[in-house]
């Protein structure tokens, strides 16, 4: 029998990569629910619609992402990131079947000189992240059968994201001033779907409770934003894309509504251990990333 997982959203990064991903797995079958007909704004309908799709595992991936929007518009963050969450909980506490929700590294303020933990306590800095906290706090109190993955600084060749802001800047620029303060962990929503994958099969094989709880989840590796701009460029350069010069820069010189932590490494042993699963380096993914966009701007 075919498994039948449920994803929220529709043009994000990870459900792009889940839906190509997908297409390998005579053994998935994948749906999702986005906009306009499943609108996690608008609270109503969000369980129902859930129980009448019944899939067997839901990943509840979809989000507002807009870190510095978040701050001028927090209570429709918070809608979206955790009321909508609560929602997608009821569902599949209906149909008794687990989610998997994606969070965040910014759900810490930044302050630990070392990788962060599963048990090290959050505290976010910014109205995205404490919408993010709110939504990994409402389902880990409605459904016991649930994975909450937090993961950081995501990137691929869909959407909206830091590789593709980067690339596309130095087509008319050749000197970027990038933030060299903030330290994290690069992680490509290609590596996500395919962990996202096998994690749904653990949870739909076994019904082990040491599986369920919260795990990091982030690409091997890590660095600031201005490290991870120049791995881009040098990808770049070699396959004859544009390129530019990055200026590291303190924060203070780049002000943001939104503050971002000064380190979100997270440290993801504990998923590798009970789960299998570590994500490739981020400089390969990165390569391969750069690789695509350079292929489908040449076709
Ligand atoms: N991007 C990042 O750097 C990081 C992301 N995460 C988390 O990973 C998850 C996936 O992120 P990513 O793929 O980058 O997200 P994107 O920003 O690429 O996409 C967001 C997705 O959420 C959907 N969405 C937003 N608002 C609504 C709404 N009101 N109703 C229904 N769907 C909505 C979008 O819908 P539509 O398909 O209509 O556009 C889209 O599919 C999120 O939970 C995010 O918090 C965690 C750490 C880092
Ligand atoms: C474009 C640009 C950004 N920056 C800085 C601003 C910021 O501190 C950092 C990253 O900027 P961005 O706005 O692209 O990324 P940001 O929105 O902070 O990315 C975050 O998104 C959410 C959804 C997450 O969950 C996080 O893990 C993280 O990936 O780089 C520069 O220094 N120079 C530049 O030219």
């Amino acid at each position: 029998m075919k498994s039948r997982i449920l994803v929220t959203g529709v043009n994000g990064q990870v459900v792009t990569a889940l839906r190509e991903a997908a297409t390998d797995r005579p053994d998935v079958e994948l749906i999702w629910l986005g906009r306009p007909d499943f609108d996690l704004s608008d609270t109503e309908n969000i369980t129902d619609k859930i129980v009448a799709a019944a899939p067997h595992v839901i990943l509840s991936v979809a989000a507002y992402t807009a870190v510095d929007n978040a701050e001028s518009d927090e209570s429709t963050a918070t809608s979206i990131n955790a009321v909508a969450v609560g929602e997608i909980a009821e569902g599949a506490a209906r149909l008794s079947i687990p989610v998997i929700h994606l969070s965040t590294d910014y759900v810490f303020d930044g302050t630990k000189p070392s990788p962060y933990l599963e048990t090290d306590k959050p505290n976010p800095t910014s109205a995205y992240g404490r919408s993010k906290l709110a939504g990994e706090q409402v389902l880990a109190a409605r459904l016991q059968n649930h994975i909450i993955l937090r993961t950081a600084w995501v990137y691929s060749p869909f959407g909206k994201n830091f590789l593709k802001t980067m690339l596309s800047l130095a087509e008319t620029r050749d000197h970027l001033r990038v933030v060299s303060d903030q330290r994290g962990n690069p992680t490509s929503a290609i590596d996500i779907a395919e962990a996202l994958l096998v994690i749904a099969g653990n949870l739909l094989t076994d019904k082990d409770p040491g599986l369920r709880g919260t795990f990091h989840m982030s690409g091997t590796g890590e660095a600031t934003w201005a490290e991870f701009a120049e791995q881009i460029f040098q990808a770049s350069e070699r396959l004859g894309g544009p390129t530019a010069q990055v200026e590291h820069i303190p924060s203070s010189q780049y002000p943001t509504p939104a503050k971002r932590p000064a380190n979100s490494r997270l440290d993801c042993g504990k998923l590798e251990q009970v789960h299998g699963v570590r994500l490739p380096d981020w400089r390969s993914s990165t390569e391969l990333v750069v690789r695509r966009l350079m292929r489908q701007s040449s076709n």
